[in-house]
């Protein structure tokens, strides 16, 4: 019987090439739609340099196209021109203060592509969804670990509205129609990079997430690191956060993929994806210096609109439902960052 395809939208950003790289290995087949509104395109290759590179390590093939999934017609086509079995949706706008700024965009990228993209599954007998949600969903934890049966919908930016937003939609699309078997994958921080140091999170301008700014100062990109907030009720003052390795977060989707290929069951099932451990600002600026062996400079200023102090995963269900488990520490995470970052000083742009 061959191999289930894989429809991977927005893969040729962060965490789609890396998910898209073990889809591959675990022996799924793939095709890609992006825009490239948020990644680098290397110029006349048909492929984006991700994906390029995704390919070369892999020694497999990716179908690409230029797609917007929020245009009806691009998103139609795919469906005709290949026989989809289920869909992995990473496409759309993630910068938390940008969508403050801009939240008109962001409804119309992440929610109406994302219906646009369900219309189009529905209209051709595919009902299994992988969707990128966050820990943003639950806002300010009301107690830690933050486990599935937290509340959500207490978001702190309309980027995470349109996430929280999302799953309500999903959770009324599989009470509809019993056909729907979705699984939302609530990310917490993920960072890190392959081990090959050949793909990695390549932030267009200035880094709005934590990690990539560190590797940037680190690699010389940036004077300094700008420490939001030093008076948080944590060990040192500093935001505390559930960083998982890019890997893990990537070999839980294909655990997900496989649970959707696998079961009769259907309906809509949340799972966080998490280690389980809190770390903080300056733990992680530490590591990073440890691992890099350079110095990265910072300077403790007032805190950003929106952060919450403390967040990290209680991960069990995952580990029940999925039979996945974060495995790789910090220090991993680190280490793979800056093999990527000193590869790759200015990202994809550099050959
Ligand atoms: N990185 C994180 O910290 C994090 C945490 C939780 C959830 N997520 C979610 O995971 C997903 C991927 O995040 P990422 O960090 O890889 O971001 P990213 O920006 O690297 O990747 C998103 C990709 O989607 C593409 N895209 C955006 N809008 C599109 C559209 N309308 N049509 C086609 N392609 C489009 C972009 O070009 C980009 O390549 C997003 O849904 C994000 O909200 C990310
Ligand atoms: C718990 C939570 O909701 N996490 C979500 C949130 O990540 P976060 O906002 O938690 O990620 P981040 O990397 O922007 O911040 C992590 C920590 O680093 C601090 N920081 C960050 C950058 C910097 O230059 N200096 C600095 O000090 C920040 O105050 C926080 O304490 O948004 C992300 C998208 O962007 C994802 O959706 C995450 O799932």
């Amino acid at each position: 019987m061959a191999p289930p395809t894989v429809l991977v939208t927005g893969g040729a950003g962060y965490i789609g090439s890396h998910t898209v790289l073990e889809m591959l290995n675990a022996g799924y087949n793939v095709i890609c739609v992006d825009n490239l509104c948020n990644a680098y395109s290397g110029g006349a290759s048909k492929l984006p340099e991700a994906l390029s590179r995704v390919q070369e390590i892999t020694g497999k093939k990716i179908h690409f196209y230029r797609v917007d999934i929020t245009d009806r017609e691009q998103v139609r086509s795919v469906f005709q021109e290949h026989k989809i079995d289920m869909v992995a949706h990473f496409a759309a706008l993630k910068a938390v203060g940008e969508s403050c700024r801009i939240p008109l965009q962001y409804y119309h990228n992440n929610m109406t592509g994302t219906n646009v993209l369900l219309e189009a599954m529905a209209d051709n007998n595919v009902f299994k969804f992988v969707y990128s949600s966050s820990a943003t969903v639950y806002g300010e934890p009301q107690f830690l670990p933050v486990t599935e049966e937290h509340p959500t919908g207490n978001c702190t930016s309309p980027y995470g509205k349109t996430k929280y937003f999302t799953e309500e939609i999903l959770k009324d699309l599989c009470k509809s129609d019993k056909r729907w078997a979705v699984v939302s994958l609530r990310y917490f921080n993920p960072v890190g990079a392959h081990i090959s140091g050949r793909i990695g999170e390549d932030p267009n301008g200035e880094p709005n997430n934590l990690m990539p700014y560190i590797a940037q100062v680190a690699v010389g990109r940036r004077p300094k690191l700008s420490v939001y907030g030093s008076d948080f009720p944590t060990k040192d003052g500093t935001g505390v956060r559930d960083y998982i390795h890019i890997v893990d977060l990537a070999e839980g989707h294909v655990k997900a993929l496989d649970k959707l290929r696998n079961i009769a069951e259907t309906g809509f099932f949340a799972y966080n994806l998490g280690t389980g451990v809190g770390c903080s600002v300056l733990e992680l600026v530490h590591a990073f210096e440890r691992a890099s062996g350079q110095k990265v400079t910072y300077e403790l200023v007032d805190r950003r609109a929106g952060d919450v102090a403390t967040c990290y995963a209680d991960a069990k269900l995952a580990e029940q439902a999925l039979g996945w488990k974060a495995t790789r520490g910090i220090d991993k995470m680190c280490e793979d960052t800056w093999r990527w970052q000193s590869q790759n000083p200015n990202g994809y742009a550099q050959k």
